[in-house]
């Protein structure tokens, strides 16, 4: 059962390291779940005379069986300490901080003075403000029991000593915090010679915990009360009742304390006290510091053993959930360029793999690039005008042109070519705008891949430079694209298919009926025979273009991207300087925060499960 305690104990240390300390967090904080009990007492000053105090100090001090806390006027316990107690066997007792480890306290008059300078430290010395981080204080003692208890500041009405008048709400806040946390045991200490309807500790108990299933009450200096009044019937139960029978202890008086009297003394004559007064004879064994410590250690082992399976529960879902939100915020960046490097190229890979992919029709998109050779291009060829180019008048006026001053004798071989050339030189146009859509839609799948590439949202220098990559690729391969589409248009101009015209019917030559005496060659019918025979080879081409531009598309566009979309960035890559590679992975700071966070939460909550699961399978 021991080790519970100091299972609890390792937790929370390993939660102050970590800034989990049970104060307002983003972050799930594994110290609300641990019981824990805080000590709350009220300390009331008159005009800036301390009238009544708890003597909180005092039952603290008492527990552990040695002076070692802060004293002086004004409110001195400025940050909760969270006091650890571990019972040794023999030897000496010595204190160890969580801040200063390694140093072994031998001298108490040493741990006040750090109590008091570590304070400081955190809330600074002149400003005499309150802070919420704890101060770890471990103590090892023959004369301690194992027990934690967490000492807040005393909770005041006034603000003295120069402390600002915010100081009175800011504690009342802070306590607060603590005790209202269900797992939070309240150790409430009033003073048996005030009234117990005004004492701070059991007022602000009340309210946070009106049944009193979490409150321990402790009534000190019993023996300043005024004579003939007694506290038997609250130590009793009678007056006062709270779940847990109330505990009261004599403490050393400020004359003792001026006069040094051993702590162990006093315990001692504490239980003289209890033993041999009248009123509290029959209360003995349950009275005094020493009956409290073993009572709060037992209370409290008991208290964590009920918690260990919601504790259990809370870490495992805790466990789940920051994993699932590291996952989703991405691996960790390497701190050499090589690891960096790497990183870049993997997240590269992975984009163009989703790129591929798109192309392929594992995901959408790719089949709008057959859409644009079975019926942008075709339905853009069939717009072409060439009847505009084959109109009488055209036909006229470019087989004229062409004969020059010799009119042809039996063919306008150089009309022919002239009209062919003017007709075929318009295709150049719906084979720019294939190259141009597809152009255009490879473009789209970037920005698609992009976004898709879940890793690349973790680096937003990273995703701009790709993309840029990957357009300027894109760009490249469509101007190449544009070139060698254009030039199987124009290798159509440069030779005619001879077979064509071979073909053609030769009723001329054939000395037939001709329609015309060689004079007419300029008639509408010889014209018309012109144009019609032009416009069927041109036809004849365009029918070869329409299935040769998408070969020449997909070759130079297409197939590229498909096998070369980030060559030439991963070219630049490797010439780049470690500095730009770094700014490449620059992360989102905040990101790169919380991540940060996150993991060093993780690793608290998956030592806690193994030390938990250890201890919960010993039970
Ligand atoms: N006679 C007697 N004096 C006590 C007892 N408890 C505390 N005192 C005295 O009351 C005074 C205040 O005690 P502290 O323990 O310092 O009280 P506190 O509530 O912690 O007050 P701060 O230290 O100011 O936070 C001291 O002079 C103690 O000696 C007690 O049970 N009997």
């Amino acid at each position: 059962m021991e080790n519970l305690i100091s299972l609890v104990n390792k937790i929370q240390r390993a939660c102050t390291a970590l800034g989990d300390h049970g104060d307002t967090s983003a972050l799930p904080t594994l110290w609300d779940s641990l019981p824990a009990i805080a000590v709350v007492g009220g300390q009331e000053y008159v005009d800036d005379v301390l009238n009544f105090s708890s003597g909180k100090s005092s039952v603290l001090e008492s527990i552990v069986g040695k002076d070692f806390l802060p004293r002086g006027s004004g409110i001195v316990t400025r940050r909760p300490l969270v006091l650890q107690l571990h019972k040794l066997d023999e030897g000496r007792e010595y204190a160890e901080f969580l801040h200063l480890p390694r140093k072994k306290f031998t001298d108490f008059a040493a741990v006040r003075k750090e109590i008091q300078d570590e304070t400081d430290r955190e809330t600074g010395r002149s400003s005499k403000q309150i802070s919420s981080v704890p101060i770890h204080l471990s103590i090892y003692s023959p004369n301690v029991v194992n027990l934690t208890l967490i000492d807040l500041p005393g909770l005041t009405k006034v603000a003295v000593d120069g402390q600002p008048e915010s100081i009175v709400q800011d504690i009342e806040n802070m306590v607060r915090s603590f005790i209202e946390k269900p797992n939070c045991i309240i150790l409430a200490i009033s003073p048996a010679n005030q009234d117990l309807a005004t004492s701070d500790a059991i007022k602000i108990s009340r309210e946070v915990d009106p049944t009193g299933e979490r409150t321990l009450g402790v009534l000190t200096k019993i023996d300043l009360m005024d004579k003939g009044t007694d506290a038997a019937e609250i130590l009793e139960g009678k007056s006062y009742r709270l779940k847990f029978p109330w505990v009261g202890v004599v403490n050393r008086s400020q004359a003792d304390i001026n006069k040094n009297v051993d702590m162990i003394a006093a315990r001692r004559r504490e239980r003289e006290y209890f033993s041999t007064t009248p009123e509290y004879k029959h209360l003995a064994n349950r009275m005094g510091s020493e009956h409290l410590a073993k009572m709060l250690s037992k209370h409290l082992e008991t208290v964590i053993k009920s918690r260990i399976p919601g504790i259990q529960s809370l870490i495992n879902k805790t466990v789940a959930e920051l994993e699932t939100e590291l996952s989703r915020l991405g691996k960790p960046i390497a701190a050499d360029a090589g690891g960096k490097l790497y990183t870049i190229m993997e997240i590269c890979r992975l984009f163009d793999q989703i790129y591929k992919e798109h192309l392929d029709g594992v995901r959408p998109g790719g089949d709008k690039i057959y859409n644009v050779f079975d019926n942008q291009l075709p339905a853009a060829l069939k717009r072409l005008q060439f009847d505009k180019q084959l109109s009488m008048e055209n036909i006229r006026k470019l087989i004229t042109e062409a004969d020059g001053y010799q009119p042809h004798l039996i063919a306008p071989e150089q009309g022919y070519r002239r009209l062919i050339d003017s007709s075929l030189v318009t295709i150049r146009g719906p084979a720019e705008a294939a190259v141009d859509a597809v152009h255009g839609l490879l473009k789209d799948l970037v920005h698609k891949a992009i976004n898709e590439t879940v890793e690349l949202r973790q680096y937003p220098a990273l995703r701009v430079e790709v993309g840029n990559a990957a357009i300027e690729s894109l760009d490249r391969m469509k101007d190449f694209s544009r070139k060698a589409t254009l030039q199987l248009v124009d290798m159509e101009s440069s030779y005619l298919t001879v077979d064509f015209f071979r073909k053609l019917p030769q009723d001329v030559e054939k000395g037939g009926n001709p329609t015309h005496s060689i004079f007419d060659r300029y008639n509408d019918v010889y014209l018309r025979r012109i144009g019609t025979t032009v416009l069927s080879y041109v036809n004849m081409v365009c029918a070869g273009l329409r299935n040769s531009i998408p070969k020449s598309i997909v070759y130079c566009q297409v197939r590229e991207a498909k096998k070369s979309l980030l060559d030439h960035f991963f070219i630049e890559l490797g010439a780049m300087e470690p500095k730009r590679l770094s700014s490449l992975l620059n992360e989102d700071p905040a990101v790169m925060e919380r991540r940060t966070a996150l993991a060093k939460r993780l690793e608290l909550y998956k030592a806690a499960q193994a030390e938990i699961d250890a201890v919960a399978w010993s039970k």
